[in-house]
C-alpha cells in the first residue's frame, strides 16, 4: 500500500545527464521513467517538476555579466526542454504525459492551468510542469514546493544527487552526517544548502512535508512512496 494518494517529484536537471558533462543522458531518463511508472502503477497520483541545470543555470549567465532575469528566462526555457523530453519518454513507455508551462508558449507546449492540472492527475496523467514558476530570481525546488502545495500533494519529493540532508555539503566535508528526520526551523536555521531557502519556506508555511532521497538509488522513489526508511524527511 502506498503511504501517499499524490505526490510532487522534483527532478534535477542535474541527474538528467547521469554521467555525462552536459545535456540529457538517455539510459538514466529512461530508468528515472521506469521508477515512476512503478508508482504510478501503485494508485499514486504524480506531478513532477524538472529542472533545467543540465543545459542552463541562470546563475551561470548572470556571472559572466549577462542580465540575470534574462538568463533566467534561458534557465526556464531549459526546463522546457527536459520536460519535453522527459514527456516524450513516459509516452513511449507506455505512461500519458502532459506538459504544462508556467510560461505561454503555446505551441509547443500547453499552459498550467491549476484545474486542468488536476483533472489531468484524477485521471492517472502524469503532469509534468515546465518553465519552473515562470518567474526570474527562483529556482524549481520553488516551482517543486509551489506547484505540489497548489495540487494539494501530501509531500514533495525531491530526487537529488545526495541520498539526504547532511549536517553540512557532504561534498566539501566528509564527516557530515545525515539526517532521517529534521525540521524547517532547523534545516533554515542552520543554513543547510540542499534546497534553497524560499522553498523551504513556501513548504513550512503549507506544512507541506518534504523528502530527500537519492536520485542514483534504484528502487528508492518507491521506497519513499512506500512510506520506507529513504532519504531525510524535513517537516514543521
Ligand atoms: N547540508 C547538506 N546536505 C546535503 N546536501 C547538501 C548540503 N549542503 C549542500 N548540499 C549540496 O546540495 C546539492 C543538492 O542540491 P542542488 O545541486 O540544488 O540539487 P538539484 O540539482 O537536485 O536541485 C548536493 O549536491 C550537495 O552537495
Ligand atoms: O521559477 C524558476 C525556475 C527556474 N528558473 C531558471 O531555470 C534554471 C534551471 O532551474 P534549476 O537551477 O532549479 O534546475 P536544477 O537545479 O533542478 O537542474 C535556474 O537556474 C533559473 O535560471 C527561474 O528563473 N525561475
Amino acid at each position: 500500500m502506498p503511504a501517499y494518494k499524490r505526490i510532487l517529484l522534483k527532478l534535477s536537471g542535474e541527474a538528467l545527464m547521469g554521467d555525462d558533462a552536459f545535456g540529457i543522458n538517455r539510459a538514466t531518463i529512461v530508468r528515472m521513467v521506469e521508477e515512476i511508472a512503478e508508482v504510478t502503477r501503485m494508485g499514486v497520483e504524480v506531478a513532477v517538476v524538472i529542472g533545467g541545470g543540465n543545459i542552463f543555470r541562470g546563475v551561470a549567465g548572470g556571472s559572466v555579466g549577462m542580465d540575470r532575469a534574462t538568463a533566467d528566462y534561458m534557465g526556464m526555457l531549459a526546463t522546457v526542454m527536459n520536460a519535453l523530453a522527459l514527456g516524450d519518454t513516459m509516452d513511449k513507455a507506455g505512461l500519458t504525459p502532459r506538459v504544462m508551462s508556467a510560461i505561454g508558449i503555446e505551441r509547443i507546449v500547453e499552459p498550467y492551468v491549476r484545474p486542468k492540472a488536476l483533472q489531468y492527475l484524477e485521471e492517472g496523467k502524469v503532469v509534468i510542469f515546465a518553465a519552473g514558476t515562470g518567474n526570474p530570481f527562483f529556482t524549481t525546488d520553488t516551482a517543486a514546493a509551489l506547484r505540489g502545495a497548489e495540487i494539494g500533494a501530501e509531500i514533495v519529493l525531491k530526487a537529488t544527487k545526495v541520498d539526504g540532508v547532511y549536517s553540512a555539503d557532504p561534498k566539501k566535508d566528509p564527516s557530515a552526517t545525515r539526517y532521517t528526520n529534521i525540521t524547517f526551523d532547523e534545516v533554515i536555521g542552520k543554513n543547510l544548502e540542499v534546497m534553497d531557502a524560499t522553498a523551504f519556506a513556501l513548504c513550512r508555511d503549507q506544512k507541506l512535508p518534504i523528502k530527500i532521497f537519492s536520485i542514483f538509488k534504484h528502487g528508492a522513489l518507491k521506497r519513499v512512496v512506500q512510506g520506507e526508511d529513504e532519504g531525510t524527511l524535513v517537516h514543521v
